[in-house]
């Protein structure tokens, strides 16, 4: 630029300048790169996990609770099978599995999400990201996890397994195992989704068939193990490019 296009300030000095309204802070367009810096994180942090599985259930679980028993069992378990343990980072059902995966010398991962009770991450999790954004650490906990577990859950723990069981049927993910466990505390769940939501024609037998009911843990990870040889990538085939 020259004569009266030059600015009278340099790009330098508009950056430097601490003078002025924060209120850009607060705009989209701020926002949405603070969006772009989770991914980058959780990619980050991600890439090089290996194997893992992604264990939902409640924050509210109590230790003296059967259910942090199975949570527990179920994070070694995942270990002794080859699996990284990724679960939301916060207590009750979350901490169980985290607490599995660490006892048991594998890698236990927590996806903690800012929340206005924030917790923090339970002490178990040795590899923790934090996430302002629930789309975002959603997306980690899809993208870096070969099958999914839910333990008994409330409101958090259903949109996690309903959000998985839509990305399997809408077939926006490779097929993968998701395991309900806790017969007693799902069945009621999936009688409802059979007698009422098979019988509207609202979901379909397919479906419902994408979703593993049991108590044994062996079964679960039984199944992920089983899934995830199906899916290996046979030596074969060439490298196919993928549509974003
Ligand atoms: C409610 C309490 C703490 C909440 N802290 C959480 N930390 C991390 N992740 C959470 C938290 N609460 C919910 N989540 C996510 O949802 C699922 C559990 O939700 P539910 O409604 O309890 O079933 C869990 O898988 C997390 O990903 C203090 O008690």
């Amino acid at each position: 630029m020259r004569r009266s296009k030059v600015p009278e300030e340099t790009t330098d000095q508009r950056l430097l300048d601490s003078t002025g309204s924060a209120d850009w802070v607060h705009t989209d367009p701020w926002r949405v790169m603070r969006i772009q810096s989770e991914f980058v994180e959780g990619f980050g942090a991600l890439a090089e996990l290996g194997p893992a599985v992604s264990v939902f259930g409640s924050a509210r679980t109590r230790e003296d609770d059967p259910t942090y028993e199975l949570g527990e069992r179920v994070g070694s378990a995942l270990v002794r099978a080859g699996y990284a343990v990724i679960t939301g980072g916060g207590p009750g059902a979350m901490e169980a599995a985290n607490k599995g995966a660490c006892e048991a010398g594998g890698a236990s991962v927590g996806l903690g999400i800012e929340l206005p009770f924030e917790t923090g991450l339970n002490r178990y999790v040795d590899l923790g990201v934090n996430f302002r954004y629930f789309f975002a650490r959603k997306t980690m906990f899809v993208k870096y996890a070969q099958g999914f577990i839910v333990l008994p859950g409330g409101f958090g723990t259903l949109d996690e397994l309903f959000e998985a069981i839509t990305l399997v049927q809408t077939q926006k993910v490779t097929s993968f195992p998701i395991i309900l466990m806790g017969t007693a505390y799902w069945q009621g769940l999936l009688d409802w989704l059979r007698s009422s939501a098979l019988t509207a024609g609202t979901v379909s037998a397919k479906d419902l068939a994408l979703i593993t009911l049991t108590d044994d843990v062996d079964e679960a990870v039984a199944a992920i193990v089983a899934s995830d040889q199906a899916h290996a990538p046979k030596a074969a085939e060439g490298s196919g490019t993928h549509p974003e």
